[in-house]
């Protein structure tokens, strides 16, 4: 498999290369981009165990000088805290401005390394090797990057492009099941916002809950439609002031249910199934997307093996006091991205508190 997607940002443009064994070319591919002697190699203790060797080889081949930073695995570690150990991390190898952070692991590892590189020395390069298929479709492409507040997901961070993108789909043979289907989610996500044709296949698929039971060409068309719909929406609105919003679909309550189960319980991709179902009702409710959809939107999450209930116990009133916490609330009005049609959607202002409670208590 091998392929290049360029995300279109002018100056600031750089290529998503997904090339089967391209980890072991790491550091060719950085070395002609001008990104200085240095690199300091983040990831995490499981993702190095199994990677970092190969990765560290390439880039020693390739001339690069090599530190690492090794963190601890999970989404209850995307902390301040543990930025803060890779500026320790930074100055311990004296990393210059002219140096550069490659992250090596999943959206965890990808968003605090990026949040990382976007503040040392007030900016130093970043290239994303994402392991996993949800860094992989979506966390690594677009700049994003940030850090969790104990009370809100990703309320602390930066936007700041990486130089390159480079995804392995090898590395996928080690991902665990849950990993998978979390990425589904996002990947389900670009169907229903942006890409007709990438849901319709994925509802002709029989069984989409493994890895091992989705076809190799599926698989890489799923990959390849994701990066390219990251990409096309990036280009077009880089800092998320117009259509980049719709990207969100299904993070407004995903994010609340995360951050209020503790980032233990429910991780990204299932905060998101859950939120989009949530969404999706809420849209049928104002007359902007019709019943039909929803059905099918929510067999296509059910099929992936997604949460599609809120977790038992939780509380509605303590989501809607979360969701004052999005990123999209404009003038105390919390607004959410709603499907339109399949492969279209907007964000609205005119869903109202009741109207959400009904919904999330008919989720419990
Ligand atoms: N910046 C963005 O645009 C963006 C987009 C989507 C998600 N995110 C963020 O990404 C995070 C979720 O990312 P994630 O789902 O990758 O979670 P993650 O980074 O926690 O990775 C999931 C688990 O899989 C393991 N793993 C990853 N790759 C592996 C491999 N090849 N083999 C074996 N194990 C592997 C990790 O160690 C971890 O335990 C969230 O914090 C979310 O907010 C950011
Ligand atoms: O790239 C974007 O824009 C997204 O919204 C992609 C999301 O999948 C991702 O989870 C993102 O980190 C959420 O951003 P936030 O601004 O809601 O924190
Ligand atoms: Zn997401």
């Amino acid at each position: 498999m091998q392929s290049v997607i360029k995300v279109d940002l002018g100056p600031q443009s750089y290529n998503v290369c997904v090339r089967s064994g391209g980890l072991d070319e790491l550091g060719s591919l950085m070395g002609g981009l001008n990104l200085g002697k240095k690199v300091l190699l983040v990831s995490n203790q499981s993702i190095f165990r199994h990677y970092g060797e190969r990765a560290t080889a390439g880039l020693e081949s390739a001339g690069f000088q090599v530190d690492n930073c090794i963190l601890p695995p999970g989404e209850q570690y995307k902390t301040l805290n543990s930025v803060q150990k890779i500026y320790g991390a930074a100055l311990e190898n004296r990393l210059e401005r002219s140096s550069t952070m490659v992250a090596l692991g999943g959206g965890v590892v990808g968003d605090m390394t990026g949040f990382a590189a976007a503040t040392w020395l007030r900016g130093i390069n970043v290239v994303q090797v994402p392991t996993s298929l949800l860094a992989m479709v979506d966390a690594a492409i677009g700049g994003k990057t940030g850090v969790n507040h104990p009370l809100g997901k990703n309320l602390i961070g930066a936007f700041h492009q990486p130089r390159l993108v480079l995804i392995d789909p090898d590395v996928l043979k080690t991902l665990p099941a849950r990993e998978f289907r979390s990425a589904m989610a996002e990947v389900i996500k670009y169907g229903v916002i942006w890409d007709v044709e990438l849901f319709e296949k994925l509802e002709s698929c029989k069984r989409l809950d493994q890895m091992r039971y989705v076809k190799a060409d599926l698989l890489a068309e799923i990959l390849s439609r994701s990066c390219q719909a990251k990409a096309d929406v990036v280009s077009k609105d880089e800092k998320e002031s117009g259509v980049r919003a719709i990207l969100n679909y299904g993070h407004t309550i995903g994010h609340a249910v995360e951050s209020l189960t503790g980032y233990k319980l429910v991780n990204h991709g299932e905060g998101v199934a859950i939120g989009m179902v949530a969404s999706s009702r809420l849209a049928v409710e104002l007359g902007m997307w019709d019943a039909e959809c929803d059905g099918r939107q929510l067999d296509l999450l059910a099929k992936a093996g997604l949460p599609t209930k809120l977790p038992a116990g939780m509380d509605v009133e303590e989501i809607l006091k979360s969701l004052q916490l999005d990123k999209k609330v404009q003038d105390g009005k919390v607004r959410f991205v709603l499907p339109v049609r399949l492969g279209e959607a907007a964000v609205s202002n005119r869903v109202d508190g009741d109207v959400i409670i009904q919904v999330l208590k008919e989720m419990l």
